[in-house]
């Protein structure tokens, strides 16, 4: 059965963020790709230089009426990620509403990506077009823990604190959250991080159970960049397979994940040298490029169900 994705993300010309983070790995899963380049950068931004052009609304709306026209827009999966511009923030979400009218059971992938540790990286009048537009469309959001305290107001202190802001999230509409990472303090020590996970079901019935999960990650000691780009693709893979097991979903996705940061580190390190520290270009992930890579990871990482 063919399940076609719509990606409105980021191209670089070097390195993996955005959707060169998304589509091959979700093409190797047997998913048809359709992507729309919201920017085309050199390099990601964490680079000395970087240099290239913005997707404006207007082009992204042609874009769209050139797939409207031939009537192939008909998809089973958006998946959006870093945007910086309000009015193509909203151009996105018009596009949402008139893909939802066209396949009713069409599935929303959201990563609200707006910043980490504290600090926006995007403009701030982004977040109320999240909050009121964005985030009420989405079925599956993936924010890290500073998104998702400024989705919903509150702080993430304690566990606690993190599933209340994820029962909050859910009242605002997507059904599946995932706190992708946070600094709450791991049982395992500080080289590990915790990442939680909130399903909500709703049963024929009318009742509605929820699967709450936590995962502790090993860390691996870099600064990565795109690897939230390639969590929320892989996850969108992963509930496609496993819609109403959580658990297995996160633990694939995070599986792969750090199948590939391993490999990314230890190839860092070699090109930098003993004792210094791998350049943002030596830090590109060593991306996944086979089947094998997303099934076989080295290692295979556990979520426990709350
Ligand atoms: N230094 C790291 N060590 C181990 N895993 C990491 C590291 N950085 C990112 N990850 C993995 O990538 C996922 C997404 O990372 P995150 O930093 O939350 O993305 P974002 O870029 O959206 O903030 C995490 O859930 C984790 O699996
Ligand atoms: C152009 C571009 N696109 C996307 C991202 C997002 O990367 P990440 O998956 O690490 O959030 C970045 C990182 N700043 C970026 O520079």
């Amino acid at each position: 059965m063919e399940c076609r994705v719509l990606s409105i993300q980021s191209h670089v010309v070097r390195g993996y963020v955005g959707n060169k983070s998304a589509t091959f790995p979700l093409q190797v899963l047997g998913f048809e790709v359709d992507s729309i380049n919201s920017v085309q950068f050199s390099n990601h931004t964490g680079y000395d230089h970087w240099k290239g052009q913005v997707l404006t609304a207007e082009e992204l709306k042609v874009l769209y009426e050139g797939i409207k026209l031939n009537k192939v827009n008909r998809y089973d999966y958006i998946l959006t990620g870093y945007s910086r511009d309000t009015s193509f923030l909203e151009m996105v979400v018009d596009i949402i509403k008139e893909l939802k009218k066209a396949n009713s059971s069409l599935v929303y992938v959201c990563d609200p990506v707006m910043g980490d540790q504290g600090a926006m990286y995007v403009p701030e009048n982004l977040l109320p077009i999240y909050k009121n537009k964005v985030v009420p469309l989405a079925e599956i959001l993936t924010p890290n823990q500073f998104e998702a305290e400024l989705l919903t107001g509150r702080k993430i202190c304690t566990e606690d604190d993190a599933i209340k802001v994820m029962d909050l999230l859910h009242d605002m509409g997507p059904e599946t959250v995932v706190l992708t990472s946070t600094d709450l303090p791991s049982k395992h020590g500080d080289q590990f991080l915790v990442a939680l996970g909130s399903q909500r079901i709703r049963k024929p019935d009318g009742t509605i159970t929820c699967q709450k999960i936590c995962m502790d990650i090993p860390k691996v000691d870099a600064a990565f960049v795109g690897t939230g780009d390639l969590f929320a693709a892989m996850l969108l893979a992963w509930t496609y397979h496993h819609p109403k097991d959580l658990k297995t979903a996160c633990e694939k996705t995070v599986s792969a994940i750090h199948h590939v940061l391993k490999r990314t580190i230890t190839y860092a390190n070699e090109v930098a040298g003993p004792g210094n520290k791998p350049s943002p270009a030596q830090l590109e992930l060593r991306m996944i490029q086979s089947k094998a890579d997303i099934e076989n990871p080295s290692i295979v990482i556990e979520a426990k169900v709350l």
